[in-house]
């Protein structure tokens, strides 16, 4: 399995103050340091240091006025946009319902909105997943597919990844008759920066079990979630 599937990652924050990395390293030799040893992750003050550093680097006096209080909401910002790396997927789906009345098709979950961070340039992509997975006995509470996109989303992703993940984490945990999810997102660093192109959409979809073998469900699926077969 997948370890981001089933283990939350150790990745508290550190009760260390700022002094304590060590004065012969520089700050990028000190995160590589800190990353190959699987230590604590920086404390909150080396982050909001970290941010005050950007803003000199665009030209901004840290020290002005408005901007006093921006590492703070910026290291916040990212604990809320981070938070996925402290969820585990598993828990989420941990709790099933069994009376079904015997109930054999897809459950279809459309339209679960997200935004989530590139790997590449940190910047937003959001859209929506659509998300649909064949029980066998048990179903999950609906909301749980919505939270499990969520948890995923909350983390540095490639839409590729965030995708293979979110069925990766249904297949194995559900262990369901198959998985399908599509996922179809703006990334802003493709609209407001670079090639600079709005409105473009990328689709991305992965289909396990009864939707990778079967077409004619893959196709029942795929229409549905376009809405045509309301
Ligand atoms: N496959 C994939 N590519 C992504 C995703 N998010 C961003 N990218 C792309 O990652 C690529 C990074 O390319 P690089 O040439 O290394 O970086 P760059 O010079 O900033 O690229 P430009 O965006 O073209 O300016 C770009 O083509 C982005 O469009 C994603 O979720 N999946
Ligand atoms: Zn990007």
């Amino acid at each position: 399995m997948d370890a981001a599937i089933k283990s939350i990652r150790p990745n508290k924050p550190s009760d260390r103050q700022p002094e304590s990395r060590p004065a012969e390293l520089d700050p990028a030799e000190f995160l590589e340091a800190a990353v190959r040893a699987d230590q604590p992750r920086p404390a909150r003050a080396e982050a909001e240091a970290a941010v005050k550093t950007l803003l000199a680097y665009i030209g901004e006096n840290p020290r002005r006025e408005g901007l006093l209080d921006t590492p703070r909401r910026v290291v916040e910002a990212f604990d809320e946009l981070y938070q996925g790396y402290h969820q585990c997927p598993a828990e989420v789906l941990d709790r099933t319902f069994g009376e079904t009345a015997g109930y054999d098709d897809f459950v279809l979950v459309r339209d679960i909105e997200f935004t989530s961070q590139c790997e590449h340039h940190m910047m937003p992509f959001y859209g929506k997943a659509h998300i649909a997975y064949t029980p066998v006995e048990r179903v999950v509470g609906l909301s749980k597919l919505a939270r499990l996109t969520d948890i995923f989303a909350r983390r540095l992703q490639t839409q590729e990844h965030l995708t293979a993940q979110i069925a990766a984490a249904i297949d194995e945990i559900l262990k369901p008759r198959g998985v399908a999810v599509l996922i179809e997102a703006e990334h802003t660093c493709m609209s407001v920066r670079g090639v600079a192109k709005h409105g473009a959409s990328t689709f991305t979809s992965r289909f396990t079990g009864m939707f990778r073998d079967n077409p004619a469900e893959q196709a029942r699926f795929l229409s549905l979630v376009r809405g045509t077969t309301r």
